[in-house]
């Protein structure tokens, strides 16, 4: 498979005159799933943002790198918070629209499997428009998948998702993506002790990271050393909140 970089964002980010974040370090390590928490506002969609070199509001005066040196976008695909489904384009025809912007032939089959996975093969010509929330997340998702990028990030990818389809979710992209560098952005202390290798929670003043148990990911919905982690994150967040 193709290097699954470390990526270090090292620096500080103002908006509207005043400090967003930072000084922070932040370390993405290589091949694993790091999960971003933090207040509404702090910042995280930014930072996905600015790893890959997208145009935000403020001011970012640090820098973000690989430690293989080489650029990062290219090679890293992005689930954003909303879905970014073309509307006039049917399910099948979003999934594989990474392939077609950059004028090759998509693989079907697995453009095929992946919709399968994600439990959407009976809205495949469906265009967006009749698609319900959690289903478009979805799609999102599978063509996210589709992409096949080392370097992967997610900005609450399961947020519109039931509880039984969010844990499948989960599951599938923790295994799709066993060995990228992955960065994930979430509000739920539960997702990020379930699927995270790094808990990192980004405040104004830094980027800290949080203990998690000695298991690998993914870790089981019952598994008590998971619930007394995400237990004790929870009340964290509402303390610092
Ligand atoms: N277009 C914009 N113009 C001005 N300020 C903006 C703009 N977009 C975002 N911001 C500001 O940047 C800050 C960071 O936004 P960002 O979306 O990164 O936060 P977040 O931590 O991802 O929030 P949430 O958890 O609510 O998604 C916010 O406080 C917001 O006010």
């Amino acid at each position: 498979m193709i290097y699954a970089p470390t990526i270090t964002l090292q620096g500080r980010y103002d908006v509207d005159d005043h400090r967003l974040f930072g000084p922070i370090d932040m370390s993405i390590s290589a091949g694993q799933w790091t999960c971003l928490l933090g207040r509404s506002g702090v910042g995280k969609s930014t930072i996905l943002r600015l790893i890959l070199g997208l145009e935000t509001a403020g001011d970012f005066i640090g820098e973000i790198v690989a430690d293989d040196g080489q650029p990062i976008a290219k090679r890293a695909s992005y689930m954003a918070q909303s879905d970014l489904l073309l509307p006039w384009l049917n399910l099948h025809e979003n999934v594989v629209i990474g392939s077609r912007l950059r004028g090759a032939e998509p693989d079907f089959d697995q453009a095929n499997a992946l919709i399968d996975r994600v439990g959407l093969s009976d809205h495949i010509k469906k265009k967006p428009g009749a698609l319900s929330g959690g289903m478009r997340q979805r799609a999102a998702l599978a063509r996210t998948l589709m992409e096949n990028r080392p370097i992967v990030l997610l900005d609450e990818p399961f947020s519109a998702l039931d509880a039984g389809t969010r844990a499948d979710m989960q599951d599938l992209a923790a295994e799709l993506l066993a060995g990228r560098t992955v960065l994930l952005v979430t509000h739920d202390p539960a997702e990020a002790c379930r699927l995270g290798h790094q808990i990192t929670l980004l405040s104004e003043d830094g980027a800290n990271a949080w203990d998690l148990p000695n298991t690998m990911p993914i870790r089981q919905p019952d598994d008590p050393e998971m619930l007394r982690s995400q237990a004790s994150l929870l009340a964290h967040l509402r303390v610092g909140a």
